[in-house]
């Protein structure tokens, strides 16, 4: 038996045991003598020639967990029955729940929670639908969708397999900001299909953040999303993640004393997040920006089916760079990668200019592991939280769907981003900075505070804001 795979150090290793045959004891000492850790024993069955254990054992990986439970099973007289890790029991039943605010205890409640009080309310509404942004949960209620097409970088792994995903953001969303998500994965991989699905959901909710969607359809899925609705629709693999690669990127410059209009960065994969995280660059002053996909640099002279490719072209790669990755990383000063697992060589670092900035952003499992790179690069960075600098789009979601409901927000403006992007890079101060802390943690109450305040700033100063924001307890701006 194998177990699942993951970056887990503790499972629990459910074992039958032949009483007449096997000790618990023998069990120990092979599990010990393999490396293993046991830090709980639990009797779970028991009768005159039987026990099941489960074995709550801590191992470095999944390897040395294979080897133990290997190890376990050679015994005479012992059955592995089940391995399971931590991170599978979380995920047992989901991640999330709904609960009522209102608890009905007598026939009074429920004539107001439900027949006939609650009709008046729907008759409110009906007369004003925009009553439904304080009468409903649309308030505070955002909707994740999803159509499983570019899930993480394990891409077109399908509407199920991406509900844990989605419902890991829609718990990040309540634990940083206390937005309400729903996650929704769609059983459809098509435009128009999706557009129409997502516009007939949109009276539920203050907001649409479309996750994992590959490239190119999320461009246009966003785009018409956006010109139909009159609340927010964000493509968190696009400007999440531009905002936070911002974030990083600001204060990496800011500590290896280099100005971003004079860096040369290499953007690979040129999908959702790529092509986002190389618009906000260009906004941000970066002027010699290359783009590499599978097939090599995106250059201008080149014929692309790929809109977006033909645009990308025309709009970067100053000197028309063509070739591998390891070419046209040639003196670059960064290198940002959204593409997928061990692209990065130790041979393209070191062609890398003086100091070089390495954001591996693919996930789970990085373009190079920061134990790899570190000793040819000034400042690494992945997108995840077991090691330093994570450059994630959780420090991004949370604030700005905080911010957008809390000025109800029609849209999501390029200025909400750069400011959403500024606010981040600013929790880290001048004291802090340094090699192995660029961007903050997002445990760090700062982060969704200052976004949001950015945010809502910035959304007045668009002119997207529909609502007074009390902050504070005070109301800071009327309109
Ligand atoms: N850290 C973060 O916050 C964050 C946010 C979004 C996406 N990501 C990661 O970025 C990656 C891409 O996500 P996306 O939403 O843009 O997906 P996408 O499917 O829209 O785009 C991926 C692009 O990468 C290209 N690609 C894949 N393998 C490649 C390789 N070996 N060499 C060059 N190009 C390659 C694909 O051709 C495609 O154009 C994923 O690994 C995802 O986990 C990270
Ligand atoms: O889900 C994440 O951890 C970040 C990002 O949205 C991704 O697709 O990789
Ligand atoms: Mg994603």
């Amino acid at each position: 038996m194998s177990i699942p795979a993951g970056a887990n150090t503790r499972i629990i290793l459910r074992l039958e045991m032949n009483k007449q045959i096997a000790s618990f004891a023998q069990i120990a000492a092979v599990i010990g003598e393999s490396g293993g850790d046991i830090v709980a024993i639990d009797v779970t069955r028991s009768d005159q020639v039987t026990t099941v254990r489960d074995i709550t054992v801590n191992v470095y990986d999944k390897k040395h967990a294979d080897l133990i439970v290997q190890a376990a099973g050679r015994l005479a007289g012992v059955r592995v029955l089940q391995v399971s890790d931590q991170t599978f029991l979380m995920h047992i039943g989901g991640k999330i729940e709904m609960t009522p605010k209102t608890p009905i205890k007598n026939r009074d409640d429920l004539s107001r929670v439900y027949t006939p009080g609650v009709a008046q309310v729907c008759l409110a509404i009906h007369e004003k639908p925009s009553r439904a942004h304080s009468l409903t949960i649309k308030r505070n209620t955002i909707a994740v969708v999803s159509d499983g097409s570019a899930v993480l970088g394990l891409g077109n792994i399908g509407p199920e397999a991406a509900m844990p995903v989605m419902e890991g953001k829609a718990v990040l969303f309540k634990q940083f900001a206390g937005v309400d998500a729903f996650p929704i994965c769609l059983d459809t991989q098509d435009t128009d299909e999706i557009v129409r699905i997502v516009k007939a959901l949109a009276p539920t909710f203050g907001g649409i953040n479309l996750e994992d969607i590959s490239a190119p359809r999320c461009f246009e899925i966003e785009r018409r999303l956006i010109e139909d609705l009159d609340i927010p629709v964000f493509h968190d693999d696009q400007h999440g993640t531009a905002v936070v690669l911002l974030a990083g990127l600001l204060n990496a410059v800011k500590l290896v004393g280099k100005r971003l209009e004079d860096c040369k960065v290499v953007v690979c994969g040129i999908g959702a997040a790529g092509t986002a995280c190389t618009k906000i660059l260009m906004a941000a002053g970066v002027r010699n920006i290359v783009g590499v996909d599978r097939n090599g640099a995106i250059a201008s002279g080149i014929p692309y089916e790929n809109e977006a490719w033909s645009w990308y072209a025309e709009h970067t790669n100053p000197q028309r760079l063509t070739g591998s990755l390891s070419e046209v990383i040639a003196g670059a000063d960064v290198f940002i990668g959204v593409s997928g697992p061990g692209v990065l060589k130790i041979d393209d670092l070191k062609k890398m200019a003086q100091d070089p900035i390495v954001f591996a952003m693919a996930n789970p499992t990085p373009e190079i592991l920061p134990e790899e790179a570190e000793p040819y690069v000034r400042v690494m960075a992945t997108g995840r939280s077991d090691y330093p600098n994570q450059i994630n789009n959780v420090l991004c979601f949370p604030g700005i769907f905080r911010g957008i409901l809390d000025c109800r927000a029609s849209r999501v403006t390029e200025e909400m981003k750069l400011a959403a992007a500024q606010a981040i890079a600013s929790v880290v101060t001048e004291e802090e900075l340094n090699e192995h802390y660029i961007i903050p943690s997002v445990f760090n109450h700062s982060v969704v505070e200052r976004v949001r305040e950015a945010v809502i700033k910035a959304a007045i100063e668009s002119g997207v804001a529909r609502k007074s924001v009390p902050a504070n307890g005070k109301v800071i701006v009327s309109l």
